[in-house]
């Protein structure tokens, strides 16, 4: 009987599902997005129950599209936003309060102190991260002060905390403790809470006294690709095992086939998230980049750098909706071609600040450069210009915390369709830049680890025997013009810089 895998990409907007067949090809895609809610200033929130049944409800549209029967599927992959925290009750199954975004900043605060307590620098050490209100700690942290009853509740083990891939596996066995629900999380998604010791693999005692989390409210860490649990049969129509979960930028990295150290993906969304695989062994960023995890297959752990843009994609829209010089975001390909060069003009994007590895959140977005010669041309050009230097700059901060030669980077999301944008990244960065065939990298990664989980597949080989190339595209300016555009870039971010 022929055999399928399910991955299930639940992420910030919207929660998808794909059906592949044993030669990993994507047979069937169903998606759903849920409400968004913006209930402060800085504060983002999700139902955690809209996640639950959006997420079932493509699932089982998925199956559907794909003519199979749930029996016929060998392993579901969860793949997932990371950091966004659900804490619930462990009785009745019902969320506390809304989940906490990952993009959520109501922990500011907590984190300006824990920055300057006497855990700071083990934390740092132990996590790999910077302490910063996009981790799931002081969320966690906060629910736990803030909802009624919850902390003692919680030191009573009535509760359950966990990101999105935790509260996935719990809703898919059963909902509840009297149902059988599990409560696990992996190595991926474990190592985003700002509690975990990346090279121990453990909870960390020393951030959990910190944050003043009761131990009994984690979930037990298990590998991205094993069994690690089997769905309650009525939801699916079958019990069908679970064995792969990593988050979605690790399942991107995974599906985009960089297992060797020195192998770099970058996905362009509305952000850009870069992961280079530095790995078996941890190893410290001194240039403001995270120390993070790739994944853990079976009792092997590895390690990744990762450094994110928080506005790339994102710019196009703003030329859209914001200036109006484009009505689709493809549009702007064939308006930054009308010019041959940026025509000295800059456009740096710190909408909201500047990310990796600049991290000025008192940055803001400026155009400079301009003349009475500039047009829009100039300006689309200068945008998609500004998402290759940005990239560039995270990218010169990998190669020199790994001291890896690069020898390509490979390519990702929306925003990597663009040829034009896609040749000038080759151009800045001097390497060449590869396009997949298959897009859909977080998805393929969560059935990969998943396939091999059961295995569907025997090893990482097999599947890179089925990674293909779209497109290659190849550097081809001169160093000397390279050199004094990205000179320009730099010049323009300065006087962005520490501006708010
Ligand atoms: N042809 C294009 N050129 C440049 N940017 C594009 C193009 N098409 C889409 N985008 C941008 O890509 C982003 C959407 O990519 P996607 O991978 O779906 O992002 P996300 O997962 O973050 O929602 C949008 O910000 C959009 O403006
Ligand atoms: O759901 P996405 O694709 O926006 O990804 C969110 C990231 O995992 C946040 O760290």
């Amino acid at each position: 009987m022929s055999q399928f895998l399910l991955a299930l990409d639940q992420g910030t907007t919207s929660s998808r599902a794909l059906v592949l067949n044993s030669d990993g090809e994507i047979i069937a895609v169903a998606q759903k997005e849920f409400t968004q809610f913006f209930p402060k200033p800085g504060w983002v929130e999700h139902d955690p129950e809209e996640i639950w049944t959006s997420q079932l409800s493509v699932a089982k549209s998925a199956i559907r599209k794909a003519k199979i029967k749930p029996g016929q599927i060998a392993a579901i992959g969860i793949t997932n936003q990371r950091e966004t925290t659900v804490v619930w009750n462990r009785r009745t199954g019902q969320p506390i309060h809304n989940a906490i975004v990952w993009q959520d900043r109501r922990t500011a605060a907590t984190c300006d102190r824990l920055r300057k307590s006497k855990s700071a620098e083990h934390l740092t050490a132990a996590t790999g991260l910077v302490i910063d209100a996009y981790f799931s700690g002081t969320k966690l942290a906060w629910l736990l002060d803030n909802v009624s009853g919850a902390r003692e509740a919680a030191k009573a083990g009535e509760l359950a905390f966990g990101t999105i891939d935790t509260w996935l596996m719990w809703k898919l066995t059963g909902g509840t403790a009297e149902a059988g629900a599990v409560h696990l999380t992996d190595f991926t998604n474990a190592s985003r809470t700002m509690l975990f010791d990346i090279h121990t693999g453990e909870w960390d005692g020393q951030l959990l006294k910190a944050l003043k989390v009761p131990a009994a409210v984690l979930p037990e860490v298990r590998s991205s690709s094993e069994v690690l649990c089997e769905t309650k049969a009525s939801i699916l129509g079958a019990s069908i095992p679970v064995a792969g979960v990593a988050g979605d930028q690790h399942a991107a990295l995974f599906g985009q086939m960089c297992t060797e150290p020195g192998m770099v993906k970058n996905t362009y969304g509305t952000g850009c998230f870069m992961l280079m695989n530095t790995g078996k062994k941890s190893k410290p960023s001194t240039n403001n980049l995270l120390s993070t995890t790739a994944w853990k297959i079976g009792a092997q752990a590895e390690y990744a750098f990762e450094g994110s843009i928080f506005v790339a994609g994102a710019v196009v829209q703003w030329l859209r909706d914001g200036l109006g010089i484009i009505k689709r975001s493809s549009d702007v390909e064939a308006l930054a071609a009308q010019v041959p060069d940026n025509g000295g003009v800059y456009l740096v994007p710190a909408f909201a600040g500047l990310g990796a590895p600049h991290w000025d959140a008192y940055a803001r977005g400026s155009i400079a450069g301009l003349t009475r010669g500039a047009t829009g041309a100039h300006i689309a050009r200068a945008a998609l210009e500004a998402i290759a230097y940005q990239t560039a700059d995270v990218l010169d901060a990998m190669k020199s915390d790994a001291k890896l030669k690069i020898k390509s980077l490979r390519v990702d999301g929306g925003a990597a369709m663009n040829d034009l944008l896609m040749q000038f990244q080759a151009d800045i960065l001097g390497v060449p830049v590869v396009r997949p065939k298959v897009f859909e990298s977080t998805a393929l990664g969560a059935a990969y680890l998943a396939g091999l989980g059961v295995g569907v597949w025997k090893d990482k080989s097999e599947l890179a025997e089925k990674w293909q190339i779209d497109r290659t595209f190849e550097p081809s300016m001169k160093a000397s013009q390279v050199k004094e555009l990205r000179a320009g870039w730099h010049k323009a971010l300065e006087r962005s810089k520490n501006w708010a």
